[in-house]
């Protein structure tokens, strides 16, 4: 028997289940061609260019379901690259605005141009369920997080470790109580991630924290100040 997908029980519509298993193919295919230096922050932007490199689909699978229990409605996502987790959060979003009434958005962040463009065309190609539930800010996200930010339900860390920290900070005054913070790959990049690891373990810092035992490690934390 396949395993459960929380998108076909929620009625999400074929081609987009079958776009997201081709991205998810794709990006697959070509990490398995990235080797540990590729990711040296030296030269981790140029060799990532034009690499999807997203979050595996049980991943998403996993923030969907934690997205639709939680109701959350506002939803930030650093970073987008392609808009691979973005189609899981907008769908997400979608749905709890559909079952609870009211707006609701992911804002997805992307440095890359050409990666930005590609993500829209892969969120038009979903239809309004994704393309009407994402907004797009392209630059660095140290600029583009700064200002015009609502009350935040849950923070999707998916970037380059050493802007883990910054990018919490920056979003941190705008997480509701009780917003949720995922970031990937939290037990193979503990060396990278030890700034932000060590921020939010810190006893009184206001975040309780768990290690979700996903390939490489997910780290679930709530915000409780
Ligand atoms: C791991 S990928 C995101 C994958 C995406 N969440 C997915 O599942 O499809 C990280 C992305 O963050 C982008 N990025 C890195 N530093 C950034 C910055 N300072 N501002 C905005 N985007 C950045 C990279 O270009 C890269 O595409």
């Amino acid at each position: 028997m396949s395993s459960p997908n929380p998108l076909i029980d929620d009625g999400v519509p074929r081609h987009i289940l079958s776009l997201l298993s081709r991205l998810h193919s794709q990006s697959l295919q070509q990490e398995a061609g990235i080797v540990r230096a590729d990711y040296d922050a030296a030269v981790i932007d140029g060799n990532m260019k034009d690499k999807f490199i997203a979050l595996e689909a049980e991943k998403c699978h996993f923030v969907y379901q934690l997205a639709r229990a939680t109701g959350a409605k506002y939803i930030v996502e650093a970073g987008t690259s392609y808009g691979v987790s973005t189609i899981y959060l907008a769908l997400a979003v979608a749905a709890n605005c559909r079952a609870t009434g009211g707006e609701g958005k992911v804002i997805g962040t992307e440095h890359e141009s050409e990666k930005a463009a590609k993500a829209r065309e892969h969120w038009q190609e979903c239809g309004d369920i994704v393309q009407g539930f994402v907004e797009l800010r392209e630059g660095d996200l140290r600029e583009t997080l700064k200002d015009n930010l609502g009350a935040v339900d849950l923070l999707l860390l998916d970037i380059w470790t050493p802007m883990a920290l910054p990018t919490l900070k920056l979003v941190q005054p705008k997480l509701r109580p009780g917003a949720v913070i995922i970031t990937d790959n939290t037990i193979a990049s503990a060396v990278g991630y030890k700034e932000l690891l060590d921020y939010m373990r810190h006893p009184g810092s206001g975040f309780t924290n768990l290690t979700l035992p996903y390939h490489k490690g997910l780290e679930m934390s709530i915000y409780s100040p």
